[in-house]
Parts: structure tokens; sequence; C-alpha cells
């Protein structure tokens, strides 16, 4: 079976001294491990009913529509200052390497609606958290958050709590392959 950690790539001291950069490219340039990777992050939703897939940019956009054409959803983006045209709800949040704001159109999502908010990569958490944040103030239903990778030392999932988080390849700090934690359980039947 294709091994998906062979198409990360590592950079140390990327972007600051001290960041080991897990470089998606060489699985985007890749068909089978892009297809794998979007199905693997889609899995355990298929039969969850997700009405959207919500991301933020850019690395989340490029997971997140064909996620959301997988899952039979639609695609809601999350962005930065300044690229959103309507009215827009707004959260602050720090990343692993500086600080960010990101921004949803306030009538993006209906409330009640069902959303799987998607990223390529979770490391300390503070952009999904910063979306979750959005979506609740759009009264969206999270059914959970998906990323490709999830740097586990970090301590993102935590910040996620309590909603569901998947993960394809997973972690630690000295690169090892790590057990999925009762959080990380891909999500049984719907309820
Ligand atoms: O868990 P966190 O510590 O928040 O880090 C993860 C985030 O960092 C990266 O995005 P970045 O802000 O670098 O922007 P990009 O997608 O535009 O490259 C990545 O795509 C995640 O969104
Ligand atoms: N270590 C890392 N590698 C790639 N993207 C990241 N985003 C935040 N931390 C990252």
């Amino acid at each position: 079976m294709l091994d998906l950690r062979h198409y990360v790539r590592d950079i140390p001291d990327y972007p600051k001294p001290g960041i080991l950069f897990r470089d998606i490219t060489p699985m985007l340039a890749a068909p089978a491990a892009l297809r794998g990777a979007v199905e693997a992050m889609a899995e355990p939703f298929l039969d969850h009913k997700i009405d959207i897939v919500a991301s933020a940019e850019a690395r989340g956009f490029i997971f997140a529509a064909p996620l959301a054409i997988r899952l039979g959803a639609g695609f809601v983006p999350i962005r930065k200052p300044g690229k959103l045209p309507f009215d827009l709800h707004s959260f602050a949040y720090e990343l692993e390497y500086g600080s960010d704001e990101l921004q949803i159109h306030v009538d993006g999502i209906k409330p009640g609606q069902r959303v799987l908010i998607v990223d390529d990569l979770l490391a300390t958490g503070g952009t999904m958290e910063a979306c979750c944040r959005l979506l609740e103030q759009c009264d969206a239903e999270i059914v959970g958050c998906s990323f490709l990778i999830h740097l586990v030392q970090l301590g993102g999932e935590a910040r996620l709590n309590p909603y569901l988080v998947h993960s394809v390849l997973r972690y630690d700090q000295d690169d090892n392959e790590v057990e999925l934690s009762a959080q990380n359980e891909p999500p049984g039947p719907l309820a």
C-alpha cells in the first residue's frame, strides 16, 4: 500500500530556527498520493451527512474542496483579513511561528448546518481553534476536524476539545508513528 509518509519532506529551521517544517508539496505533485490523502481525510466522515466543509487558507483549501466534493458537501472559505468582501466574524490567534487573524462571512454557514473543518496540518491548534470559534459564532454544528498531518507533541488536540479530531499521519518529536488517542478515534455510525 502507498505510504503517504514518503511524500512528506522535512525542512529543518524553516521558516524560523528550531521549526521542522513538514513540506507536503511532494505529496501534492504525486497523483496517487494526493488522491490517497483526500480519501483518508474523508473516510471517517462519509456517512455523517456533512453539509459544509470549511477550511482556512491557504494549505487547507487544497484539501477542503476535494473533500467537499467527496462528501457531497459545499465549501466555505475561512480567510485572512482583507480577503472576504461581505460582513464578517473575526478571530485572532497564535501560530507555531507567529500570529494571525481569520475571518468568515456571517452568512457563510446557516445555523445548525453540519460542518467538517479541514486543514493540512495540526500543530499548536491555534488555527483550528480559531476556525471552531468562528463556526460557533455562525451556530454551526461542528461534526469534527480532519487533518492530513498531526504534530502530536505540540498539544493542539487539547485545544479542540470537545470536537472530534481525525488525522492521517501523526508524528511525535522523534518522528515516530503515534497511536490513535481516544479523541483521535474516527467517529462511529451517525446517531
Ligand atoms: O496548529 P497551528 O499551530 O495553528 O498550525 C497549523 C497551521 O499552520 C499552517 O498554516 P499557515 O498559517 O502557515 O498558512 P498557510 O496555509 O497559508 O501556509 C497550516 O496550514 C495550518 O493551517
Ligand atoms: N512544522 C510545521 N510544518 C508545516 N506547516 C506547519 N504549520 C505549523 N507548523 C508547521
